[in-house]
């Protein structure tokens, strides 16, 4: 498949099965991730794979995080909320946290970008191998509790939370785009 079919064949998928995703896999979706450009060599990614009992610990905190910013809510939407929080991880064998570190060297926007290509180039990759993925992000990859949680420092960021795993069927998701010329001026 050629780099613009494997482009557009990409779509995020939520629903998977319980297949566990080797670590070999693994290893190479987080060696395409690190072949984004970047500028000044700068490198500014940080990721955390969070598989088999990590998910549950992960789930943990999250639910602890989103308790303490639901203490205003009426218990009943509260626990709700936190419950939500905590069964997350659980949807897909492994959670990849693909993060921003800038390293203050260029523009911060330029270290979100190279970040951002490390997600894409990770997605890619995955959708090669026959794996399906969603970037989830939300409020609580913003909160400091879990940056901490995950040992990130503190202007690092998380861009999101990539759920990895093997598609439970075959699916057809229609997807559609703004067509570029809604979206560019040529200036020739
Ligand atoms: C940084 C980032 C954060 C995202 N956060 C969420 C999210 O929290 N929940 C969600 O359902 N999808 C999330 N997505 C996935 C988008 O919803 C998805 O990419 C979009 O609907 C387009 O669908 P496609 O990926 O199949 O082309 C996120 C995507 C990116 C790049």
């Amino acid at each position: 498949m050629g780099v613009l079919d494997l482009i557009k064949s990409r779509r995020s998928i939520g629903v998977v099965d319980e297949r566990d995703v080797p670590d070999e896999v693994i290893h190479t979706l987080l060696e395409a991730a690190t072949w984004a450009p970047n500028h000044k060599k700068t490198e500014p990614w940080k990721f955390r794979v969070i598989k088999g009992e990590g998910r549950a610990k992960l789930g943990e905190e999250m639910g602890r995080i989103m308790k303490l910013k639901t203490a205003d809510l009426s218990e009943e939407e509260a626990a709700k909320k936190v419950e939500k929080a905590a069964k997350g991880p659980l949807r897909a064998p492994v959670i990849i946290a693909v993060c921003v570190s800038p390293s203050g060297k260029v523009p911060e926007v330029e270290e979100v970008v190279a970040a951002g290509c490390a997600l894409q180039n990770l997605l890619l990759t995955a959708t090669e191998k026959g794996l399906a993925t969603i970037c989830r992000t939300g409020d609580i990859v913003y909160q400091p509790e879990l940056k901490q949680y995950l040992q990130l420092e503190e202007n690092d960021q998380i861009i999101g939370l990539v759920y990895v795993g093997y598609p439970k069927k075959e699916l057809d998701i229609k997807a559609q785009r703004t067509p570029i010329e809604e979206k560019t001026i040529w200036y020739q």
